[in-house]
């Protein structure tokens, strides 16, 4: 996905290329694993989207929600779960719903009290990826 050039050239041995300043500001995987599991716990709550959760592996999906995110903002991972678009496409999924979501992901990182720049940053990646997400006509 288009997002990737912060990733990848991560060796195992811990040796970095790009920016990794996002990634520490989260906590690292373990920050960032906790960090996702209060979102998906948000998500559980929103009648705005649960909808579209109710028949899905929720531990697949908070491990694959981490491995994306530690690998987007240039941690040591490789993101190994399904292609954005193809994996949304079926859903049909709204702007609404899309800003649902960010707002459950906003909540979340209150809920771990980061620091507003690192939430923007992070919220900055999501936005990013709005397009691989909302259905097409739904899009502005
Ligand atoms: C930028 C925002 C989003 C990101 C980064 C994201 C990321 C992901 C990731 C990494 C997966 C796991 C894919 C896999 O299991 O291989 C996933 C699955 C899923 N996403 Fe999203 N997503 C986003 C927005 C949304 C929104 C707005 C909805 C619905 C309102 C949604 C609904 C789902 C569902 C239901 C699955 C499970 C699919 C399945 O297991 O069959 N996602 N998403």
């Amino acid at each position: 996905h288009s997002a990737a050039p912060l990733s990848a050239t991560i060796a195992p041995t811990g040796l970095q290329q790009g920016d990794n300043s996002l990634y520490l500001a989260l906590g690292e995987y373990q920050g960032l694993s906790q960090l996702m599991e209060a979102f998906v716990l948000a998500i559980a709550v929103d009648e705005r989207v649960i909808h579209h959760f109710e028949r899905v592996d929720i531990e697949r999906f908070h491990q694959m929600l981490t491995l994306h995110l530690c690998e987007l903002t240039g941690g040591p991972c490789e993101y190994t779960g399904a292609d954005m678009v193809e994996v949304h496409r079926g859903m049909r999924i709204s702007s609404a719903e899309f800003n649902a979501v960010v707002e459950n992901l906003i909540t979340a990182m209150q809920q771990q009290q980061l620091s507003v720049s690192t939430q923007n940053r992070l919220l900055a990646i999501l936005a990013a990826m709005q397009h691989e997400i909302v259905y097409p006509q739904e899009q502005k």
